[in-house]
């Protein structure tokens, strides 16, 4: 037991500060191996669920993954929640624990016989559950020699996993924009540059959509900056909506935004632009501001185009757009 608490430090030490998910497969499978279990499934809090999501999961051969959706509502653990938040492990077995119990599901919904639930803790509040599953009756481990060493492990896990999440929230802010969450310029252009190696390897073609709010000064002069931040968010809130699940759209900065449009051509960014955006908006009655219009600069991807060429030719489009009277989409 101390060898595997030294083993599984040894691999979430190696998987570096990000903690990244291989170092916690990797832990999570070395503990089931150890422990003889059929599956080993770590579980995190969501509070917008009120209950425990899976994170991780790893399955003894012959033994059929969890869903990837798979959750536990927190009334299912509420029976011993106060043991978890005390930080000792619980055993639910099937000879010991009546269907009418709640906490049935969890061996239910595991194909268990028993399962045995390590708490992870964080600020005195339960983060998630640690879950290892076996398919016969446990015999009862002993308090503490081996239960301690598991905790020590389910607490280097739940480490782990903090770290992760830090890292993600710290990348997410890097790569997003605070006021409309859309992706930043700086994330865009690193995703448009794989879009063009990804193009120049496979000939597939793509276009970008590049878009300015019209009068926007005049919009913050009359209505006040926070208006003006508001219309910027609505805005992209619709453009989020409107476009496909594989465009990419992004605030390139101030009232300028930009969307990729994979494995589509000019004439179909065109009617993108046009159908999907700039109508859509033109229709919209914006909280504060009323009417809003665009201008939109449409252009596909040209062989030997670099970032920066496509982006001009996008952009020359847009002003083209002002220049002929705005709220309208040209082709560059
Ligand atoms: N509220 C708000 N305003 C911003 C933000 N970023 C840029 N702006 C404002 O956007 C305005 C852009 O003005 P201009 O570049 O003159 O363009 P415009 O008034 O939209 O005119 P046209 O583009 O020619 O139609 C400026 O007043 C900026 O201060 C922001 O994050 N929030």
């Amino acid at each position: 037991m101390e060898g595997q608490v030294r083993e599984i430090s040894l691999i979430l030490l190696n998987c570096g500060m990000g903690g990244n998910g291989d170092g916690i497969t990797n832990a999570i499978a070395r503990l089931g191996e150890n422990m003889a279990a059929s599956r080993c499934s770590l579980l995190d809090y969501n509070d917008e669920n009120r209950g425990f999501d899976l994170f991780q999961q790893w399955c003894a051969p012959g033994t059929a993954p969890l869903e990837a959706d798979f959750h536990i509502p927190a009334v299912v653990v509420a029976p011993y929640h106060t043991r978890l938040l005390r930080g000792e492990a619980v055993i639910v077995s099937r000879d010991r624990t009546d269907r009418d119990n709640i906490e049935y599901s969890l061996l239910e919904a595991g194909g268990a016989h028993s399962v045995l639930c390590l708490p992870i803790l964080r600020d005195g509040s339960l983060e998630g559950v640690l879950i290892l599953s076996f398919p016969t009756s446990q015999p009862e481990l002993q308090w503490p020699a081996e239960i301690r060493p598991l905790q020590v492990t389910a607490d280097l896990i739940g480490a782990a996993l903090a770290r992760k999440r830090l890292a993600g929230e710290l990348e997410h802010q890097a790569s997003h924009d605070v006021l409309t969450g859309l992706n930043n310029r700086r994330k865009f252009e690193e995703l448009l540059l794989q879009e063009i190696e990804r193009t120049s390897r496979y000939q597939r073609p793509f276009a970008v959509i590049m878009f300015d709010i019209d009068h926007f000064k005049r919009i913050n002069d009359r209505h006040g900056h926070d208006i003006g931040d508001a219309v910027l968010n609505e805005l992209a809130t619709i453009v989020g909506e409107q476009v496909r699940d594989s465009d990419i759209p992004a605030r390139w900065g101030g009232e300028e935004f930009i969307v990729l449009l994979p494995e589509t051509g000019t004439e179909g960014a065109r009617q993108a632009a046009e159908g999907r955006l700039r109508r859509r908006i033109a229709e919209t009655l914006f909280t504060g501001a009323g009417r809003v219009t665009i201008s939109l600069g449409v252009t596909q991807y040209q062989s030997g185009d670099t970032l920066d060429s496509l982006v001009k030719r996008a952009d020359e489009a847009l002003y083209r757009a002002k220049e002929e009277g705005r709220d309208r989409v040209v082709v560059g």
